[in-house]
């Protein structure tokens, strides 16, 4: 094999390292920092969470996880810019999902450090909240509980014990470790050096703390929100909803500004918890567009598909329904129960007429039962 080839394969071998079965950790839930929601304690740790926008090249982007998922086509402005411009950092992935055939071709070799730099820059310009919500971890272990991506995150198999190769948590664990031991090193930071790390077709630029305080101004902030209803205007919302919805969720005013950042994601702030209320039973499409009246039905095709890509919604065929995804798993754990227990009893049934000895009775039913 000639040199260069051997190179390169090593370089592949080095970026997917993170997702080898060696990388694989399990941790025990009652000793770490978990976080799913972004609306938890520690929710802000999520890429997800609003309240940590970002500027790169001069350029607004809500959440970490926008710029993230940019990254993976700088060839592709285009895409970049309809990633960034969503409202909502679930609908920015998967703005990008129908182009991810054309990400950077060397995405799945770049990506843990592209996820380093994301972090980065969310501590940079969100120096004082996400370095104290940092801190606040302590020594514990952080990891990203997720139903089902265990290499970002870890999937919990039980009550206590989540196992994935948790590269989120690690990737926060290490920036954590930085910042106690190291803070002054993390007060800039140079573009990655990797080809084409481009935004909006230029070179990303070097990046510093941004004013006296280490976190943008209110002023800024504002900046970023007026993006918010043309946004909403793509997604097919009409312009009279969208005012309606901001008028009663998110009236823009110097006082109620952190509660505007919060509120900010129509998805994760409005449909995701009226979701979970409706869908304890399953539902059928047209009975969920009921409770969503100002909703048009492309609107909430859009966002039902987000919710079943994301795992909080579980979708059944045949007919088409839908069900909140931790109902349908308790569903699914009593129609387990309910199984076994018919079976037992089947099976007891069918010992007590072969007259079984009782001791052989005993002896089967609490075999069954360790199913
Ligand atoms: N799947 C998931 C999250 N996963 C997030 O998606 C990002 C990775 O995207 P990709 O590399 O394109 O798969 C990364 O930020 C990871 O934390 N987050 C959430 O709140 N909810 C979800 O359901």
């Amino acid at each position: 094999m000639n040199h260069q080839i051997l190179l390169a394969y090593l370089e592949i071998f080095r970026g997917e390292i993170m997702q080898t079965s060696s990388q694989i950790r399990t941790y025990n839930r009652n000793e770490c920092i978990t976080f799913r929601k972004t609306k938890e304690a520690f929710g802000g740790l999520s890429n997800m969470a609003g309240g940590y926008p970002l500027i790169v090249n001069g350029i607004h982007i809500l959440t970490s996880e926008a710029l993230y998922q940019a990254c993976r086509f700088p060839h592709l402005p285009d895409i970049q810019k309809l990633i960034i411009a969503q409202n909502s950092p679930m609908t920015a992935k998967m703005k990008g999902k129908p182009y991810r055939d054309q990400s950077r071709s060397d995405w799945e070799r770049v990506k843990v450090q592209i996820m380093r730099w994301c972090l980065r820059v969310k501590l940079l310009q969100n120096w004082d909240t996400f370095g104290q919500l940092l801190l606040e971890t302590g020594d514990k272990a952080i990891v990203e509980d997720s139903h089902k991506d265990d290499f970002w995150g870890a999937i919990p198999t039980n009550d206590n014990q989540l196992i994935g190769v948790n590269a989120l948590g690690r990737l926060l664990m290490e920036l954590r470790k930085y910042l106690k031991e190291d803070a002054n090193s993390l007060k800039s930071l140079k573009p990655l050096e990797i080809p084409d790390f481009i935004f909006l077709s230029k070179p990303i630029e070097f990046l510093t703390l941004k004013d006296e305080n280490h976190t943008l101004s209110i002023q800024e902030k504002q900046l970023i929100i007026p993006l918010i209803p043309e946004i909403t205007l793509e997604s097919n919302v009409s312009l009279d909803q969208t005012k309606e919805f901001y008028r009663e969720e998110t009236i823009i005013t110097d006082t109620n500004i952190e509660k505007t950042e919060k509120d900010d994601n129509i998805f994760d702030g409005w449909v995701l918890p009226k979701l979970e209320k409706i869908l304890q039973n399953y539902q059928s499409y047209d009975q969920i567009l009921q409770h969503f009246k100002t909703v048009n039905k492309k609107q909430m095709q859009d966002w039902m598909k987000l919710a079943v890509e994301l795992g909080k919604v579980k979708k059944i065929e045949k007919p088409v329904r839908y069900i909140w995804y931790s109902a349908y798993e308790s569903e699914s754990n009593l129609l387990k129960a309910r199984k076994i227990s018919q079976s037992r009893n089947t099976r007891k049934t069918q010992l007590k007429s072969s007259q079984k000895s009782k001791s052989n009775v005993t002896q089967e039913s609490t075999q069954l039962s360790l199913i």
